[in-house]
């Protein structure tokens, strides 16, 4: 006996929605997908109308989907949203070439102007040659760095009022426990925020998919059928993030509500007062925010530049030190002073 749909009542339920257990139909899923990612872009307030919005466009099934759903969605509900595409291309061959010929494929389907933008142009290094020089070890951190600065500048040389990226209730569930084992209380307080970055400084970015489960992006992406890259990063597979989604997958097989209840725990949770949380500043040299005088994206960059690339992968402030001794050192040694900078 076929089951019937849960909402219509009427069609044969073709998947058992994940969040809620509920066997739905094609057009009943599609249905409730998109709705509730417009009710958290509604209640979330993530944008205004006429504003120009930037999607960060990987090719992965996250992005597409979320180019796909805020299109859908600005017709349907006449957000007056100027939607754009900005992809990073971060220099890893056979991944994001490949990844990127996606995207591009979608800039026709969708429609919607493409922005590429590379760490090479923008770093004068690609992924490849990163992972050259320090091995596969600690490279996310230099991806992550660099990828959150190039979207920001990819952004500003746009004149967009906001970035969406496709961050999912998986990344937000492994995010924030990945932040509690590693005592990471400032980041631990950013990170269930479904905007960030606003402050006058910078450019706001808004997370639509923040209620959403991974499940529910590719279950949308494969019944309707749309072209995106799934391959992993060939550099990532020993990433920290890796044993937190493992362990978080291993919950929600036991108990699905897990990603959610993590997300609201997390959102629930506070920091006593009188804890001393970063407080930002501008980046002296590339005026990008910052919690230290130098940025980690610059002391990252400064340790390749200088053939000390694990510069950068410890505390900031400590590095930041070292770099403002060393350079008052190279200023008032001519020559022979070379013991902080041997260090670095
Ligand atoms: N190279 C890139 N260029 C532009 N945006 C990116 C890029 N990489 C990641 N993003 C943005 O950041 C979000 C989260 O990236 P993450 O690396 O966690 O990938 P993901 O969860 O596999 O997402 P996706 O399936 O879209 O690749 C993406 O959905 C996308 O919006």
């Amino acid at each position: 006996m076929p089951i019937i749909c849960h909402v219509c009542n009427d069609k044969k339920a073709l998947l058992k929605r994940p969040k809620t257990g509920h066997a739905l139909c094609k057009e009943c899923f599609y249905w409730a997908f998109e709705s509730e990612i417009h009710h958290t872009i509604v209640t979330g307030k993530l944008f205004k109308e006429g504003e120009i919005v930037a999607i960060g466009a990987s090719g992965g099934k996250d992005s597409t989907v979320l180019a796909h759903t805020l299109k859908v969605l600005n017709e349907r509900y006449n957000y007056g949203l100027d939607l754009r595409l900005l992809s990073i291309d971060e220099g890893i061959t056979g991944y994001r070439d490949d990844s990127l010929e996606t995207v591009k494929r979608n800039q026709q389907e969708y429609d919607l102007p493409l922005t590429v933008l590379s760490y090479e142009t923008l770093y004068g290094w690609t992924m490849d040659a990163i992972v050259k020089k320090i091995g596969k070890k600690n490279n996310c951190t230099f991806c992550g760095v660099f990828r959150r600065q190039a979207l920001d500048r990819g952004a500003m040389m746009l004149g967009v009022n906001k970035i969406a990226t496709g961050h999912n209730a998986d990344d937000i569930a492994e995010t924030i426990l990945m932040n509690i084992l590693r005592g990471d209380i400032a980041r631990l307080k950013r990170c269930t925020a479904i905007i960030t970055g606003d402050d006058p400084s910078g450019i706001p970015r808004v997370k639509p998919f923040k209620y959403t489960y991974e499940k529910e992006i590719v279950a949308y992406a494969y019944f309707k059928k749309l072209d995106y890259f799934s391959t992993e990063c060939i550099y990532s597979p020993d990433a920290y993030r890796g044993h937190a989604r493992a362990y978080l997958k291993d919950l929600e097989s036991i108990r699905p509500s897990t990603i959610i209840d993590i997300i609201h725990s997390g959102e629930m949770l506070s920091v006593c007062q009188g804890v001393k949380l970063p407080s930002q500043l501008k980046c002296v040299r590339c005026g990008y925010i910052s919690s230290n005088e130098l940025c980690k994206a610059c002391i990252l960059l400064e340790g390749l530049n200088k053939g000390k690339p694990k510069l950068g992968i410890g505390k900031t402030s400590k590095v930041t030190q070292q770099l403002k001794l060393s350079k008052s050192e190279e200023a008032s040694c001519s020559g022979g002073c070379n013991k902080i900078k041997n260090d670095l």
